[in-house]
């Protein structure tokens, strides 16, 4: 078997509080291959952004990871990175698209200059070769490089979001993480988000963790999903299983919550 771009191993996260703990991530294991979408789903509270930003390395106090936990990026810890090597693993092995990033662009820079501090920053490129470059990204998300002298706010909800994931896959990263990325925009736009990251995760090679609480979303765009219960991996299937054949008894309960699509296809493709 490859080995995994991305390997959680007993990973048990608490909030500290001043009276007690919160144990909010339980012994939680798993693994994203290469080019694999692994979607992770659950009602919300259950653990899921506690895990993303502890595998980005951006979680806070008083989140506290305990000793014991591991999270490995293509086999190194990166638990035991220091600050030097913190800089140089973010955007480049790991990326994260936030829930509502569109809002996180600078409202008084550029695209181009948004871009360009990312690539400057990291690779010292040039405003030339950053400007090329940031052209190349914006194709990729299917936005005319003229926009790179546009400010955010001449841009829709939909474009904003694909833009930070092109600056996201700017330092070709192995893994993208994206946190409901697509909850603060319509149907159409989320579905032809999702529809671009598959054709690129497939075109460029990096695996995806995808958060959310949309269940018939996941399953429609996913390789595999785990299911979150109150900071527990219960349940960890193929799309295909999850959706015809759950195991676990809270799979098929958080299935009869939500709304069932007829029709769905979890072939990669989004059902039109
Ligand atoms: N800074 C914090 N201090 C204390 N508890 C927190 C903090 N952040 C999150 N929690 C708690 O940890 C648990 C897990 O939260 P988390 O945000 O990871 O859940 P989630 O599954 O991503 O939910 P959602 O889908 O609503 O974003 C929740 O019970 C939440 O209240």
């Amino acid at each position: 078997m490859t080995s995994p771009v991305l390997s959680v191993r007993n990973l048990n996260i608490d909030y500290i509080g001043a009276e007690t703990d919160f144990h909010a991530v339980k012994d939680v294991s798993f693994d994203i291959a290469p080019g694999e979408l692994f979607g992770l789903a659950g009602e919300s509270g259950c653990g899921k952004s506690t895990i993303a930003f502890a595998v980005s390395r951006l979680h806070r106090p008083p989140a506290l990871i305990r000793k014991g936990s591991q999270i490995l990026v293509d086999g190194r810890d990166v638990l035991t990175l220091d600050d030097a090597e913190l800089r140089k693993f973010r955007w480049r092995e790991v990326a994260m698209v936030f829930q509502s990033a569109m809002n996180s662009l600078n409202p008084v820079l550029t695209i181009e200059d948004q871009f360009y501090d990312v690539l400057r920053t990291h690779t010292g490129a040039s405003r030339a070769t950053s400007r090329a470059r940031a052209a190349e990204l914006l194709k990729l998300v299917d936005i005319s490089p003229d926009r790179l002298s546009a400010y955010p706010h001449q841009c829709s909800g939909g474009m904003r979001q694909r833009i930070v994931i092109a600056i996201c896959l700017a330092l070709n990263p192995k893994l993208l993480i994206m946190d409901e990325p697509t909850t603060a925009l319509d149907v159409v736009v989320q579905r032809e988000i999702l529809q671009r990251i598959d054709v690129l995760r497939k075109q460029l090679g990096f695996s995806v963790l995808f958060i959310t609480h949309d269940l018939s979303l996941m399953v429609q765009v996913s390789d595999r999903i785990g299911i979150m219960l109150e900071g527990e991996l219960v349940e960890v299937n193929d799309a295909q299983t999850i959706y015809h054949a759950p195991q676990h008894a809270y799979t098929r309960k958080l299935w009869a919550s939500m709304p069932r699509l007829h029709g769905v296809q979890i072939t990669g493709e989004v059902a039109p």
